[in-house]
C-alpha cells in the first residue's frame, strides 16, 4: 500500500492549517498515516469516511486535544500561522483558544446561559463589555432569540439543538480563528441540524471551519472542500490504518472523484 501526497494548490496566504506528512499513533498502533493536507482559510472543510479511518484523530490534532491521551504520539508537522503546533515552546491552551472545538454532544457548562459565554471569555482575559460579548456571540450562533429572555437560566434548560448553538456561541466568544466540529449534529433532530448548518454558513464568513460528519448530505450542504479518508488492513498487522484518499472541492468529491474508493463511498457502496 502506498500513501499518496495530497497537498492542493491553495496559495500559502489562504491556508489555515497544513498537515505535513502526519502519522498519528496510539501506542504502537498507527491510526492514520502520512496525511498531507492544506485546510483553506475562510471555508468549510468536511472530513468524511467510514468509521475508524481517523477523521476525529486528525481533527483533534489541530488543537492538541489528543495531548490528553497518554498513548498518543504524532510524527510529521501540523502548521498553523507558520508555527509547528507540536513544538515544545507552543502553549496548548493558547492553541485551543485560537482553534476552538465543538463536540458531538452538546456540553454546556452547568452554569447559566450568560455564564456559559462569559466564563471562558473572562478566563481568557476579556476585559470589554461582557453583556455585549454575550449578546454578540449568541447572535452569531443564531440562538439569541431563544436565549435573550432567559440568560440567567441554566444552559441545560435549552433543547439539545439550542444547547449545541450555545456551545458554538461559547466557542466564538473566545475569538478563535478556526472552529473544529466533531459530528456536531449527530445528537440532534433534523430541524436542529438544519439550524446548526445555517449557522455554519454564517460563521464561515469569519472563521475557518473543519467538520467531521457521517452525513454525506450534510457535507454536500455545508462544505466547500471535502477530504475523504479510508482505512486499509496493514500487511502482517492486526488493525487497519487510516489514510487520506482524496481532498478536493466538495462538488468534485461527490460528482467527479478521482479515486474509485471515493466514488464507491459517496455512492453508498460501502461504509
Ligand atoms: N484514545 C484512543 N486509544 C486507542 N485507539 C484509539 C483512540 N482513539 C481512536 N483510536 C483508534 O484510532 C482509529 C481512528 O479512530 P477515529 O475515532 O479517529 O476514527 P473516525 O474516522 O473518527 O471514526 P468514527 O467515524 O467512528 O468516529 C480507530 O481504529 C480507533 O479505534
Amino acid at each position: 500500500m502506498t500513501f499518496t501526497t495530497h497537498i492542493t494548490d491553495v496559495p500559502d496566504d489562504q491556508v489555515a492549517i497544513t498537515c505535513d506528512n502526519v502519522t498519528i499513533s496510539y501506542g504502537s498502533f498507527e491510526a492514520v498515516k502520512s496525511v498531507f493536507l492544506e485546510v483553506p482559510r475562510g471555508k468549510v472543510t468536511a472530513f468524511i469516511g467510514p468509521s475508524g479511518c481517523g477523521k476525529s484523530t486528525v481533527l483533534r490534532c489541530f488543537n492538541r486535544m489528543n495531548d490528553l491521551i497518554p498513548s498518543f504520539s504524532l510524527k510529521g508537522r501540523i502548521i498553523y500561522e507558520g508555527q509547528d503546533l507540536y513544538e515544545p515552546k507552543v502553549d496548548p491552551v493558547e492553541v485551543r483558544r485560537r482553534i476552538g472545538m465543538v463536540f458531538q454532544r452538546p456540553n454546556p457548562f452547568p452554569k447559566s446561559i450568560y455564564e456559559n459565554i462569559a466564563f471562558g471569555a473572562r478566563i481568557n482575559g476579556y476585559s470589554g463589555d461582557m453583556d455585549e460579548l454575550v449578546e454578540r456571540s449568541l447572535r452569531r450562533a443564531a440562538v439569541w432569540d431563544e436565549c435573550k429572555d432567559k440568560l440567567q437560566e441554566s444552559g441545560y434548560s435549552l433543547s439539545g439543538g439550542q444547547q449545541q448553538r450555545l456551545c458554538i456561541a461559547r466557542t466564538i466568544a473566545t475569538q478563535p480563528d478556526v472552529i473544529l466540529m466533531d459530528e456536531p449534529c449527530s445528537a440532534l433532530d433534523p430541524i436542529s441540524t438544519l439550524k446548526v448548518e445555517e449557522t455554519m454558513h454564517e460563521l464561515k464568513k469569519e472563521f475557518t471551519i473543519v467538520i467531521v460528519t457521517h452525513n454525506m448530505q450534510q457535507a454536500v450542504r455545508v462544505s466547500d472542500m471535502t477530504a475523504f479518508y479510508n482505512a486499509v488492513a496493514v500487511e502482517g498487522g492486526s488493525g487497519k490504518v487510516g489514510y487520506l484518499v482524496e481532498f478536493d472541492e466538495t462538488a468534485n468529491i461527490f460528482n467527479n472523484p478521482k479515486q474509485q474508493s471515493t466514488q464507491e463511498y459517496v455512492s453508498g457502496r460501502f461504509g
